[in-house]
């Protein structure tokens, strides 16, 4: 926390699938035990993709996390769960409703170092809630790209994969995946339909 004011401060790490984001979360995660401050990690419940309680990166890193409830009044289990940790992180942000804003602020407000992140666009590239949110109250924002797997080109786009060919616009926006249904890509070589 801040020596003067007491308070704590969000961190938001964001941008496409495959930027690096839970690499950065990692490493700060690692840094801070370094530092000998205490921290607590969330993941939400519907992402199951590296095992029930660790948070995990393409690449394999792995950091236990406590698996919490993702949408409603149930984000406050993140609160609840607390045991005076000076930093707390939560990993897929883009999977948790808007009452993940609310928590942040009250643990920032409670002088917790709020570390957030999750990609800030859907696959249509649309502004991925509660990202755009979490962004706006944040005091320090980084937005990672990943590499343009069409072009080799910086990407800052999610594009959905449904049997190899480009994302249909009227699926559900929430669809659990890595690289089988999923690429980075750039503005440029990003669509979403295939006609
Ligand atoms: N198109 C890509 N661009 C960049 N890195 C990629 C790409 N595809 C796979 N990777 C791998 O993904 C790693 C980043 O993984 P991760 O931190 O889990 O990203 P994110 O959390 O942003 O999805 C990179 O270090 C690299 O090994
Ligand atoms: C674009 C987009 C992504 N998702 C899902 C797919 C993954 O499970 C996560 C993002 O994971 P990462 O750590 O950033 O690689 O979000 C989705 O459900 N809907 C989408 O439109
Ligand atoms: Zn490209």
């Amino acid at each position: 926390m801040h020596a003067i004011t007491k308070s704590g401060w969000v961190e938001v790490i964001t941008g496409s699938m495959f930027s690096g984001k839970t690499e950065e979360l990692l490493r700060r995660l690692r840094r801070a035990e370094i530092a000998g401050q205490s921290v607590a990690v969330f993941k939400p419940a519907v992402d199951d993709r590296y095992g029930e309680a660790t948070i995990g990166s393409h690449n394999g890193r792995q950091w236990e996390a406590t698996v919490v409830e993702n949408e409603g009044e149930g984000v406050w289990e993140i609160d609840d769960r607390l045991n005076g940790e000076e930093v707390v992180a939560v990993d897929e942000a883009n999977f948790f409703t808007r009452e993940l804003v609310d928590v942040c602020e009250a643990l920032a407000a409670d002088g917790r170092r709020v570390v957030v992140s999750g990609t800030d666009q859907t696959f249509r590239a649309e502004p991925f809630e509660p990202l755009p949110q979490l962004m706006a109250l944040a005091e320090y924002v980084d937005k990672l790209q990943a590499i343009c797997t069409v072009c080799g080109e910086p990407a800052s786009r999610n594009q959905r994969l449904i049997d190899g060919d480009p994302a249909h616009a009227d699926d559900p926006t929430i669809l659990v995946g890595a690289e089988e249904s999923y690429e980075a890509r750039c503005r440029n070589c990003h669509t979403l339909r295939s006609d």
